[in-house]
């Protein structure tokens, strides 16, 4: 079972990691600091420069050799912030790399339901944006916060070795500067930070609804109204954005012009002591440009609050999958060769306190037919999503040979369960291996199986054949082809248990025949349960299992079932109608 560690948050859990690739950091942190070392050169031979001029006697060579000095200096500079660039940004991609492959692996071993429930959009966004994120923080922000750091601290030291007294002058913004930062970082502001990253993604998830439900928008004539929705996001957004400029505008401000008017208190000492003559025009050039530039690094800070909360809210998101619950199991071997499946006093519910499917009790003998037809939202796809343990029960078993599913390997379950889903997922690769899916299975069993899927003549008919890629120019399949594909993947898998959940449902009457055949080659010998709406195709099923709301209502073949469960009959009369009135 997966033992949830105290966590870090936030920050320090960045820290921590970071803290895999610390040699790489560490380097790139001691090339910055370096780096810093190296920009302050050519200031303290400025001063040097200042001196020589302003000598009686020019001395020439000491000038030349300040000067070549200073472009030593500049160079290396610039390669010390390139190899700590590099060593950066090496860690980071390493360190986004590995993220991604942890996240990868972890969703493979959470919940099928967790991930089906999960947005496609958010888990992309999270393993995507939120991850880039982190990677531009290591890469960038470490590097500019050990420089905004160091940098200021070196050049102060080296100011007070010159003259102390000018040193403390050029203190003099950095105090104010104490007293004003953390009124930046209020709490107030925090808050307003989070809900500005929480509006904006409102406002993102809005336009992409908006305009990939265009179609739909437009044919129920919704544009206005979904217009106003999606505005409204607009909106709150431009209202956060304000309301957090309000608030951080008079703090940023000072902390601006501190940052900007720094030279005022140097300049006024600076003046004082030469013409006192306590200083010499050199060491007051020095400190003009020295004790003034010492701030600007701390620039870099100023937007770190703002990222820090960016981070936050990355990391805190990729902690819910990286320790997101994972579906326990005991992990042991199938029953040898006995599919019978079985649900027993099942209750299962998506929220605590309702219950989806309550009391659910039926056996599938192994090699029959089994189709489950029921009103919508009485429970049928929960059914065989816990079959294939999307989810699992929180009261009673659902078992294979009489064996608890969970006491079933997730990789020993899958092998034996073909799930053929009401959509079809394409793949962009070749419709070969969108046939194949990684199975190990030879080139004739990955034909054998798309000609019994009734897949073989669509595709030879195509100029690539297997070889078309899905996603290519120009490449159309029709829903019932993919259907058939996704029958071909099935039929490959050869696996004893299978689920069909409303597979005809977008078919074509041409297709549905080819479709119907293909079903035929699939279902042979296997233990099926059918999630069915049309009735027709499910009568001759072994058994049928009329589901209303979440419970099983009765069980029985067709014709018994007509006479014993008035809701199935309702159901049939309906369906039977339905056909006369398409005729
Ligand atoms: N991922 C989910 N999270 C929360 N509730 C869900 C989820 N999936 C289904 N439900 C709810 O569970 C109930 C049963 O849904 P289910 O899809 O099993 O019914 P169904 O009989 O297959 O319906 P249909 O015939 O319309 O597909 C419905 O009320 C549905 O809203």
């Amino acid at each position: 079972m997966h033992q949830k560690k105290k966590a870090k948050t936030g920050i320090f859990r960045l820290l921590e990691i970071a803290g895999k690739r610390k040699r790489l950091l560490s380097l790139s942190a001691l090339l910055a600091i370096g780096h810093a070392l190296m920009t302050l050169v050519p200031y303290v031979l400025v001063c040097d420069i200042l001196k020589a001029l302003t000598a009686p006697v020019l001395d020439k060579v000491l000038l030349q050799q300040d000067i070549f000095k200073a472009v030593i200096a500049v160079v290396l500079s610039y390669l010390l912030l390139y190899a700590s660039g590099m060593a950066s940004h090496v860690a980071a991609f390493n360190i986004l790399y590995e993220l991604r492959r942890q996240m990868a692996e972890k969703i493979g071993r959470l919940s099928l339901g967790f991930i089906n429930k999960t947005n496609s959009g958010a888990l992309k966004k999270i393993m995507s944006d939120d991850v880039e994120r982190i990677e531009n923080f290591i890469a960038h922000s470490i590097p500019d916060f050990i420089k905004g750091m160091i940098l200021p601290l070196i050049t102060l030291v080296y100011l007070f070795c010159i003259d102390w007294k000018l040193a403390l002058a050029s203190c003099i913004p950095l105090v104010l500067l104490a007293v004003f930062i953390p009124l930046m970082f209020n709490r107030k502001r925090m808050d307003l930070l989070t809900n500005y990253h929480r509006s904006l993604e409102d406002m993102n998830s809005g336009i992409v609804e908006f305009v990939r439900a265009m179609p739909v928008i437009k044919i129920f004539g919704h544009t206005a109204e979904k217009f106003d929705q999606y505005s409204g996001a607009v909106y709150r957004f431009r209202d956060m954005v304000i309301a957090w400029v309000r608030n951080s505008a008079p703090a940023y401000g000072i902390f601006i012009s501190f940052i900007s008017n720094a030279t005022l208190p140097v300049l006024a000492a600076g003046l004082y002591l030469y013409f006192s003559g306590s200083s010499t025009l050199a060491t007051f050039s020095l400190f003009l440009i020295l004790g003034v530039g010492y701030i600007r690094p701390l620039f870099a800070l100023s937007n770190l609050g703002s990222q820090i909360s960016v981070i936050n809210h990355g990391v805190k998101r990729l902690d819910e999958i990286l320790f997101g619950r994972e579906q326990e199991s005991s992990g042991t071997e199938m029953p040898e060769g006995n599919f019978e499946v079985s649900f027993e006093d099942v209750y299962f519910g998506y929220q605590q306190e309702t219950y989806t499917l309550i009391d659910v009790s039926f056996k599938m003998p192994a090699g029959s037919i089994t189709a489950l037809v029921g009103p919508s939202g009485s429970g049928k796809s929960t059914i065989a999503q816990l079959l294939s343990r999307f989810w699992d029960p929180q009261q009673g078993r659902v078992c294979i040979g009489g064996k608890d599913i969970r006491d079933i390997a997730p990789e020993v379950l899958m092998k034996h369960i073909a799930f053929v889903f009401q959509e079809s997922f394409m793949f962009r690769e070749s419709l070969y291996e969108n046939i194949r899916m990684g199975m190990d299975k030879s080139k004739e069993q990955v034909l054998a199986a798309a000609k019994a899927a009734q897949c073989h003549d669509f595709i030879m008919q195509l100029e690539q054949g297997y070889q078309t890629r899905w996603g290519s120019d120009g490449l159309h399949l029709s829903g019932g082809e993919q259907q058939r594909i996704q029958l071909a993947r099935a039929i490959l898998k050869d696996a004893p248990i299978l689920i069909l959940d409303e597979a005809t449902a977008f078919s074509d009457p041409e297709n549905e025949h080819l479709i119907h055949k293909a079903f035929h080659e699939l279902i042979r010998d296997k233990t099926v349960l059918i999630i069915a709406h049309r009735l027709s195709t499910i009568v001759a099923s072994d058994q049928i299992i009329v589901m209303d709301k979440g419970m099983v209502q009765q069980t029985g073949q067709h014709q018994a079932l007509l006479e014993q469960s008035a809701l199935y009959a309702r159901m049939w009369q309906a369906h039977t109608r339905a056909k006369e009135f398409a005729i």
